[in-house]
């Protein structure tokens, strides 16, 4: 084997050691390389390990707690994992300013995913359409059967639909939804062996051949929703107000907007999924996907003035997270998360997320629309740029208060400061 290979035979069945050992020898990396790897800090290896395949080490990001939060009336602490400086900070602002009025009220559309099995070679796709509608007793029967323990917690197949789709190469496409309660469970493993144990029959009863047997992400029947209002004494008046109005209707109107509106919104929501061990990228896809289900890519959010002029936030969004299944349980840390929550079930952790999404957006668009988002970020953000330029221990702390002073959050400018420090 060549060692600038990326072909190493077997770097599977090796231990993770090893398999370090060996990236370490290909990548030409430094033997030190080892030592910081080797410690996978509060993740056993061996957790690691059995997580994901050809694991090497972990990679540790800070969980940030967000204060102030009232949700639906309980005061709640949110964990939130996260690289990015101010995103933790932006939630407990934005909480703070909404405490005097509640906090955020929050509801949930039900937790029902889709699996979707994917029909072709139907000559008559319309009558096959009716075919499997037909069976849906049948189709129940074998869901069921295929979860029990699902259907023990309360949960089990719901409902079948069935749409045609016009494939341009494919031809007719008959696509059968099947619609499963997944209680506390995110659901796409309980879902997929569904759609794989129904997708034989559907191909019996039409005469036609199965491909996909899998979920999609656009949960659209699994909505979390959260409202929430400040006043204008809260938020600093009318003219914030207003311009927190236009902001949001930039990202309504323009999908060059809305991609960074809903990316500050992610902030929160995914810093919440992550540290809870959930599927950031089941959330993110449905979130985009429901975001341009109008044909048009919009905000997650709507803002209106009420009839006293207090501004009114309000998200809606699929939420498919659980709290078995995934890493919920196996990561120590996410169930240490759960526990800060003291949430009691996945539809409560979907809208205390929804909640955290639009607290985020809340501060992003104040920010924007008075002081410009890099006062409050970069000043946050300062700390990073100190430990790019080189500081350590106190220094930190010095480098970055004096960036923010100079009002320059810039590297060359902290490295400068650096020298200057260690005289
Ligand atoms: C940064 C702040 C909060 C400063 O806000 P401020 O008003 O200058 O700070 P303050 O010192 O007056 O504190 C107000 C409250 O904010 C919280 N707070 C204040 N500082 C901290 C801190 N260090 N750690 C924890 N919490 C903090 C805290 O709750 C505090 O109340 P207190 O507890 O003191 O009574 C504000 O400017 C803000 O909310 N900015 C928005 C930041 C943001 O959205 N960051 C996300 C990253 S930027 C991005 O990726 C998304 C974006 C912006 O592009 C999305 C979009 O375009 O829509
Ligand atoms: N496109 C996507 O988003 C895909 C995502 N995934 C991954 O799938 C995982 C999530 O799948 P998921 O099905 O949630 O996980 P699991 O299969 O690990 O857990 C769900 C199972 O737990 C059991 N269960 C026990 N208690 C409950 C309860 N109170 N409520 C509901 N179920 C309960 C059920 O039955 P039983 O014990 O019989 O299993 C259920 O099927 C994530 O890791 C995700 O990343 C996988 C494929 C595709």
């Amino acid at each position: 084997m060549s060692t600038s290979s990326s072909r190493i035979s077997g770097f599977h069945n090796l231990t993770m050691t090893e398999r370090l050992e060996k990236v370490i020898e290909v990548a030409g990396l430094n033997p030190d390389v080892s030592d910081h790897m080797g410690n996978t800090g509060n993740l056993a290896a061996e957790v690691a390990d059995s997580m994901i395949e050809n694991a090497i080490g972990t990679m540790n990001i800070p969980i940030g707690v967000a204060t102030n939060m009232i949700v639906d009336k309980q005061d709640t602490l949110i964990p939130m994992a996260t690289e990015e400086s101010s995103v933790v900070a932006a939630v407990c602002n934005a909480a703070r300013q909404c405490r005097d009025s509640g906090g955020f009220i929050t509801s949930m559309s039900g937790s029902l995913m889709i699996a979707q099995v994917q029909l072709v070679d139907v000559p008559n796709p319309e009558f096959a359409r009716l075919q499997i509608l037909e069976h849906k007793a049948e189709i129940k029967q074998i869901c069921d059967e295929t979860d029990p323990v699902l259907l023990k917690y309360g949960g089990g197949f719901r409902d079948v639909e069935v749409r045609v789709l016009e494939g341009s190469h494919t031809g007719a496409m008959v696509i059968t939804h099947l619609i499963v309660d997944t209680r506390d469970a995110m659901g796409a493993n309980a879902v997929n062996s569904m759609a794989e144990a129904v997708a034989p029959l559907i191909a019996k009863w039409t005469g036609g051949r199965t491909y996909l047997r899998i979920l999609s992400n656009l949960a659209d029947r699994r909505l979390a929703r959260a409202r929430a209002t400040w006043t204008l004494d809260a938020i600093g008046g009318e003219s914030v107000r207003d311009g927190m109005l236009a902001a949001y209707e930039f990202a309504d109107i323009d999908p060059y907007r809305a991609a960074t509106h809903n990316k500050g919104i992610m902030n929160g929501v995914s810093a919440v999924v992550l540290a809870t061990g959930n599927d950031t990228r089941a959330v993110e896809a449905g979130a985009h996907a429901y975001a341009a289900q109008t044909g048009r890519y919009r905000s997650l959010t709507h803002w209106e003035a009420d009839q006293d002029g207090n501004l009114t936030g309000m998200i809606e969004m699929p939420m498919p997270v659980g709290l078995i299944g995934g890493a919920t349980k196996s990561h120590p840390t996410a169930r240490i998360a759960l526990d800060i929550m003291a949430v009691k079930s996945a539809d409560q952790l979907a809208r205390t997320i929804a909640a955290v999404g639009l607290a985020q957006n809340f501060s992003a668009l104040k920010a924007l629309a008075t002081t410009g988002i890099q006062k409050g970020h970069m000043a946050l953000h300062a700390k990073n740029i100190a430990v790019m330029a080189g500081a350590i221990g106190a220094e930190v702390e010095t480098v970055a208060k004096d960036l923010v002073k100079l009002g320059k959050v810039r590297v060359d400018i902290a490295e400068d400061l650096l020298n200057k420090l260690r005289g």
